[in-house]
C-alpha cells in the first residue's frame, strides 16, 4: 500500500529542523511526532528512516539534489524516503521525480570521491584518514553507516541466557547470544520490548555488546568497593552490579542529576541494591575525596565526541566541532586524574569512551601513564584473558563496527602500584641521647 503523498511534506518539515543541528536528531523527531498525533505508526517509522538515511548518506545526497532542478530540501527527502520505503511506496511524485530518484539510488558509490563516499564532514575524514589510512577510514565509515541490531544483556542475577533465549522465542523474538560477551544476546527485528514481562522484571537491559565488554573489562568482583565515575543513565552500572552479584558497594557518580535520575527505574528493575547514585559536582568534589586510596576499582566513562555511537546517531558526525574534540581532551585527562586518587595499592582503573579518535583514546591513555607513575598499563590481551573473552587486541581495547559489530570502543587498564607502606622513621642512639 501507498504512503499519503504528504508524508513527504511531514518528512521535510522535520528534517529542515533537524539538519539546523541545534538539538540531537532523535528528540527533534520524538517532539515532533508528539506534535503531529495524527501520523501512524508506519508513516512516523518511514518519516524517522528517511531522516536517518538522510544523516547517514548526507554528503551523497547532497553532491545530488544541489545539482538539476527544483528545491533541494524536497530532492534531499525525496532520496531518503524512497531509500527507506521504495519509490513505489511514493504517491504524487512527477515522472521526472521518480526517475531522478530511480537513477540516483542506482549509481554505484565506489565511483565517487573518497571524501563524499565517507559521508563525513571533511575534518573528520581527514583525522581518520591521518589515523588509520583512507581505506580503513571507508569501512569505517561503511560500518557506521549500516543500523545497529538490538543487543541486550541478560541480568545474571535474575535470569540466566539459554532461559531467556527461549523465554522470546515464545513472543515470537528471535535472538542469538552475541560472539564475544557472555551475557550477550542479538536481536535483528527491533520488537517493542517496554511491555515483556522479561523486560519489566529487569531479566534483560537494552546494551550494545561493546558496551558489555567494556563492563566486563572492569573486571568487578564480589565484595568490592567500586566506582562507575561517569554512570550517566547506568548502562554500565547495571552491568557492574550483576558482575558483582549485587554484593559489596557500587558508587555511582554523575554531574548531572537528569542522567541519575534516568537510572532509578532500571535500578528498581534490576533488583540491585548494591548501587549507590551520587551526584558530584566535578571531579573534585568533597563527596569523591573521603573514598580517596579506598576503592578497588574504578570506571571511567569519559564524556567524549560519541563518534562511536554513529550507528545509532547519525547526526553526531555533522554536529561534532573539531575543536570540541580539544576542549573534551582536558575535561578528560581531568577526570581520569581526579579518579585515579580514589584506588588503593593493586586497584585497577579503566578509561573509556565511546569514540573512535585516538586523540581522545590513545593520547590521553598515554598522557595519563606518564603523569603517573604509581600506575602501570594492564595490556588488554591480559585482561580481556582473565574475563576469558576471546578477542584479539593489543595493549587497549579497541572496538569498531567493521571489525566487531559492536558500536565503537575504546578502553585502556591501569593499575595501581602497591602503595608504599609510610617509614617510620627510627632514631639512632646517639640522636635519642
Ligand atoms: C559517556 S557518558 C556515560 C555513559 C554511561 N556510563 C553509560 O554507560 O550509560 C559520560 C557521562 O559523564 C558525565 N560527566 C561529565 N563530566 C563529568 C565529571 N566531571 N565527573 C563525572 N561525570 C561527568 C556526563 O554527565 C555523562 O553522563
Amino acid at each position: 500500500m501507498r504512503l499519503p503523498p504528504a508524508i513527504l511534506a511531514n518528512a521535510e518539515e522535520v528534517l529542515r529542523e533537524i539538519l539546523r543541528f541545534a538539538a540531537p536528531a532523535d528528540t527533534t523527531l520524538s517532539r515532533y511526532f508528539k506534535d503531529h498525533p495524527r501520523l501512524g505508526g508506519r508513516e512516523r517509522g518511514a518519516v524517522a528512516e528517511c531522516v536517518y538515511n538522510v544523516l547517514r548518506n548526507k554528503s551523497f545526497y547532497t553532491d545530488f539534489s544541489e545539482a538539476g532542478g527544483g528545491a533541494t530540501m524536497r530532492r534531499l527527502t525525496l532520496l531518503g524516503m524512497a531509500d527507506a520505503v521504495g519509490v513505489e511506496s511514493l504517491g504524487g511524485l512527477t515522472d521526472d521525480e521518480v526517475q531522478w530518484v530511480e537513477r540516483i539510488l542506482q549509481i554505484d558509490r565506489k565511483v565517487m570521491h573518497k571524501s563524499s563516499r565517507s559521508n563525513m564532514p571533511k575534518w573528520l575524514f581527514d583525522k581518520l584518514v591521518a589515523q588509520m589510512g583512507e581505506e580503513e577510514t571507508l569501512l569505517l565509515a561503511d560500518g557506521m553507516n549500516q543500523p545497529a541490531p538490538l543487543d541486550l544483556r541478560v541480568n545474571a542475577i535474575k535470569a540466566n541466557r539459554d532461559d531467556v533465549i527461549a523465554t522470546l522465542a515464545e513472543a515470537p523474538i528471535r535472538a542469538t547470544p552475541t560472539p564475544f560477551a557472555p551475557l550477550g544476546l542479538r536481536v535483528l527485528q527491533k520488537p517493542q520490548l517496554q511491555n515483556l514481562p522479561l523486560f519489566k522484571d529487569g531479566h534483560i537491559e537494552v546494551q550494545d555488546e561493546g558496551s558489555q565488554i567494556l563492563s566486563a573489562v572492569v573486571g568487578a568482583k564480589r565484595g568490592e568497593m567500586v566506582v562507575d565515575f561517569c554512570a550517566g543513565a547506568g548502562g554500565k552500572t547495571l552491568a557492574l552490579g550483576a558482575t558483582m552479584r549485587n554484593t559489596g558497594r557500587l558508587y555511582a557518580f554523575d554531574v548531572s542529576e537528569k542522567r541519575l535520575a534516568k537510572l532509578k527505574p532500571r535500578l528498581a528493575r534490576s533488583g540491585l541494591s548494591n548501587v549507590h547514585p551520587v551526584l558530584i559536582a566535578h571531579e573534585r568534589d568533597a563527596k569523591i575525596k573521603r573514598l580517596a586510596g579506598k576503592i578497588d576499582r574504578v570506571l571511567v566513562d569519559a564524556p567524549c565526541s560519541g563518534l562511536g555511537t554513529l550507528r545509532r546517531n547519525p547526526d553526531v558526525k555533522w554536529r561534532q566541532q573539531e575543536s570540541a574534540v580539544a576542549e573534551m581532551q582536558v575535561k578528560q585527562a581531568a577526570i581520569l586524574d581526579g579518579a585515579a586518587r580514589l584506588l588503593k595499592g593493586g586497584g585497577r582503573l579503566v578509561y573509556a569512551t565511546c569514540s573512535f579518535l585516538d586523540e581522545e583514546n590513545d593520547f590521553i591513555a598515554n598522557q595519563f601513564l606518564a603523569a603517573h607513575p604509581d600506575f602501570e598499563l594492564v595490556p588488554m590481551s591480559k585482561v580481556l584473558a582473565e574475563q576469558k573473552i576471546d578477542l584479539d587486541m593489543g595493549d587497549f581495547l579497541k572496538l569498531l563496527p567493521h571489525k566487531h559489530q559492536t558500536d565503537g570502543f575504546f578502553a585502556a587498564v591501569f593499575e595501581r602500584k602497591p602503595m608504599a607502606k609510610k617509614v617510620v622513621p627510627v632514631k639512632d642512639e646517639a640522636e635519642e641521647e
